[in-house]
């Protein structure tokens, strides 16, 4: 074993200053930005990276980094009417992927390298909380585990709220065309042409602007293309999430190049419901092949 630890870094690619933290085993390294508790990097062995950070990614003045694994919470997209009834103008995925987190552990054992961050959120809106609860501060943690042949992220909420979370990972892929996901549901809520659909097969390819919520998927999904092959296992999610902006979108987003589209796909493990008060366990954990 070359390498067990963990070590500071201070900025990463273009996102200068930004703290961070980068965990070896081994050949592997994983980077994680305190600034969102977002993974920014996996590298299974050096120079393989398997998460895309866009080139304009930013982080100042309370921009989401676009790219690698943000966490989305309490809610997911837009806060929907049960979270805001009052249409409050709430910021998209959540509230803490522009915070600061704080690290309360790490550990280098012989099989991993692991790290728990965590942040206290004191500002949920109220409809979070259920009927008969008092208000406090709430802890979302997040822990991640690099071992020689995958990355595990868990993350974690132990008060019952009415609270949504996603592991929102965007990941590099080499050739857009070629590049599937499968293991998904036969059901899927498209959110381009705002319609339930169903699938012929548990597959996802990319052709269009790609935007769709796949309910009740189960515990394994792959993403392929020509060149690579990557197992993602979830659990603690009702759903997963395909999202491809295409052309026109990529153009539009200030923190993506024109041609942005073509490098990456999102394969986002989601917990969804809102039906009642829970607490939340979420891990999304990336093999690859
Ligand atoms: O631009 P963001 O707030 O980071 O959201 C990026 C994307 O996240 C998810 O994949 C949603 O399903 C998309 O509708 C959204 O456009």
């Amino acid at each position: 074993m070359s390498q067990v630890n963990i070590s500071t870094l201070t900025g990463f690619g273009q996102l200068s200053d930004l703290p961070c933290l980068k965990l070896q085993y081994g050949n592997a390294s994983a980077v994680v930005s305190l600034y969102g508790g977002q993974v920014l990097s996996y590298q299974p062995t050096p120079g393989q990276e398997l998460l895309w950070l866009s080139d304009n990614a930013q982080w100042h003045n309370g921009a989401a980094i676009r790219g690698g694994v943000p966490v989305c919470w309490p809610w997911f997209g837009p806060a929907s009417a049960k979270i805001n009834p009052e249409q409050q103008p709430l910021p998209n995925h959540g509230l803490v992927r522009n915070r600061l987190w704080q690290i309360r552990h790490s550990e280098s054992s012989a099989v991993s390298t692991s790290v728990n961050l965590s942040i206290v959120v004191n500002d949920l809106p109220e409809s979070l909380w259920p009927a008969d609860a008092k208000a406090h501060p709430v802890n979302l943690a997040l822990s991640l585990i690099l071992s020689a042949n995958q990355l595990t992220m868990q993350l974690s909420c132990d008060t019952p709220l009415y609270q949504q979370a996603a592991l929102h990972s965007y990941f590099r892929i080499q050739n857009l065309q070629q590049t599937t996901v499968t293991g998904l549901s036969q059901n899927y809520f498209d959110k381009v042409s705002n319609a339930e659909h169903d699938s012929p097969d548990d597959k996802a390819c990319f052709s269009a602007e790609t935007d769709r919520i796949y309910f009740k998927t189960g515990s394994q999904l792959h993403l392929a293309d020509d060149k690579q092959q990557l197992t993602i296992n979830q659990q603690g999610h009702d759903a997963s999430v395909i999202w491809n902006p295409w052309q026109q979108k990529s153009r539009e987003l200030p923190d993506m190049a024109d041609h942005g589209f073509t490098e990456f796909v999102c394969v986002e493990s989601a917990r969804l419901g809102l039906a009642q008060p829970q607490n939340l366990y979420l891990i999304q954990t990336l093999i690859p092949h």
